[in-house]
């Protein structure tokens, strides 16, 4: 739809400018890999001069589609199913079958390093889906525009839960799907707002709790004691505490440190806390009847109010959820403001909007492998971003893929991309795509 309105508009150009001439100039600056001299070197001046790289460029200014003011138009991006594997796993196999248990710390950072990456990406994505989206129906009844601060509710939710319970995916599937507006920021290293849900009058922030290390008695481990025990005694500070467990693992391989964390927050009273239990993963549990098995295995645990069968992931038992936080809500104005977007969710989204339309056009061609950068951010004075990102590949066939015939391909890439970003943020985008040739 986009590239057509674009193409409408440059063609309703073409029809009022008469002169062959200029015409054809156009076209060589449209179709042109190579960049155009002055902005290429406003472009690369951040990169300084390496000898070893080639690159050719996108670059938005050159191509003159004026900004109109896009409003929230419903778009549906076509979502590219993305790859579950979990490296974490592949480490574990790696460690069990061909004991690599230390072999290489180096890979291990790699790998935590991409988790976090693409943690992150997971959640750009899901805002971006949001925010082209716009509100649903549901969320319409309810209008945040304008809830004036006496009627707006607010509630703080703590997630807590061993790593690798699906405390992301969760809060991604709770903020990415019903999101009015949203934003992210990062408080302490012990409380990191993953995600804010505004729906109508209500506000609901979710917490991460990391840090938190259990002993096999499902207590804190007294190393790195400071640290952990101000991560405890932030368990308190929030108003409903999600205590989140992966149901299937436990089914197969229940860890005792696991059931500890459950009964330990199952029994210790908090008359200022609502504390509810998720079993999470019942998309993977086969045989139902094992759900109610688990259930019924923490049954006695009063201090739980409520017990909730989910998937983070897939969306199941996440609505009942859902509802049961709004209910839970305080009359009280709101923490964040819910058309905030951080720079830094900002910035995601920008590498992820390119990122889906590269896909979109080489497809398999180009591997996961190659490297792509956002290297420069900035706020100009006329009140535009300009967007610099690096695509960058080791090799020349692949350079030519993405580049394609006189640059068509990474100009098409980024007249998409640049317009897609304007409607986001909702302001004039001035992206420039290099694809660079690291030898
Ligand atoms: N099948 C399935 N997989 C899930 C579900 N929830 C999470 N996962 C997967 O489990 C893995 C861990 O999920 P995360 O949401 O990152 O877990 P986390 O608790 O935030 O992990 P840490 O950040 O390590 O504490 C990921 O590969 C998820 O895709 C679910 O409901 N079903």
């Amino acid at each position: 739809m986009k590239v057509r309105r674009a193409i409408r508009l440059l063609s309703t150009f073409f029809s009022n400018t008469h002169d062959p001439k200029f015409k054809a100039n156009f076209l060589s600056h449209f179709y042109s890999a190579q960049p155009q001299i002055d902005h290429f070197a406003a472009a690369t001046s951040s990169f300084g001069t390496d000898p070893d790289i080639d690159s050719s460029a996108f670059d938005s200014a050159q191509f003159s589609v004026p900004y109109q003011n896009l409003g929230n138009q419903k778009q549906n991006p076509q979502q590219k199913s993305q790859p579950t594997w979990d490296t974490k796993y592949r480490d574990e196999v790696n460690r069990r079958i061909f004991g690599k248990a230390n072999a290489n710390k180096k890979r291990r950072l790699k790998i935590e390093e991409e988790e976090k990456e693409e943690k992150k990406r997971t959640l750009a994505r899901a805002l971006l889906q949001a925010a082209l989206d716009g509100p649903d129906e549901e969320e319409e009844e309810g209008e945040d525009v304008g809830v004036k601060g006496e009627d707006q509710k607010s509630l703080s939710v703590g997630i807590i839960g061993a790593p690798n319970a699906g405390k992301s995916a969760l809060t991604n599937y709770m903020v990415g799907s019903k999101v009015a507006a949203v934003s992210r920021k990062m408080n302490t290293t012990t409380h990191e707002v993953l995600g804010v849900m505004t729906k109508g009058d209500t506000q609901i922030c979710f917490f991460d709790t990391p840090g938190l290390m259990l002993k096999k008695s499902g207590y804190p481990s007294r190393d790195l004691k400071a640290q952990t025990e101000s991560a405890w005694s932030s368990i308190d500070l929030y108003e409903v505490l999600i205590v989140i467990f992966d149901v299937h693992r436990h089914l197969s391989r229940p860890d005792s440190r696991v059931v500890r964390l459950i009964e330990r927050m199952g029994t210790e009273p908090n008359t200022k806390q609502k504390r509810v239990l998720c079993m999470n993963k019942v998309d993977l549990v086969e045989r139902k009847k094992d759900l109610l098995k688990v259930a019924e295995e923490f049954k006695d645990l009063l201090g739980y109010e409520r017990v909730f069968m989910i998937s983070g992931l897939k969306g199941s038992g996440v609505k009942d959820l859902t509802e049961y936080l709004m209910e839970q809500a305080f009359k009280r104005p709101w923490d964040e403001d819910p058309y905030t977007m951080s720079e830094e969710v900002m910035k995601n989204i920008s590498l992820e909007v390119v990122r889906e339309r590269l896909l979109d056009y080489v497809h398999q061609e180009i591997p996961y492998n190659i490297g792509h950068r956002l290297m420069d951010w900035k706020d100009l004075r006329n009140g535009s971003l300009r967007i610099e990102q690096h695509l960058i590949t080791h090799k020349e066939s692949q350079r030519k893929i993405l580049v394609g015939k006189n640059g068509s391909k990474i100009g098409r890439i980024g007249m998409e991309a640049n317009e897609e970003l304007r409607s986001i943020f909702k302001r004039e985008v001035h992206l420039i795509l290099q694809v660079r040739l690291k030898r």
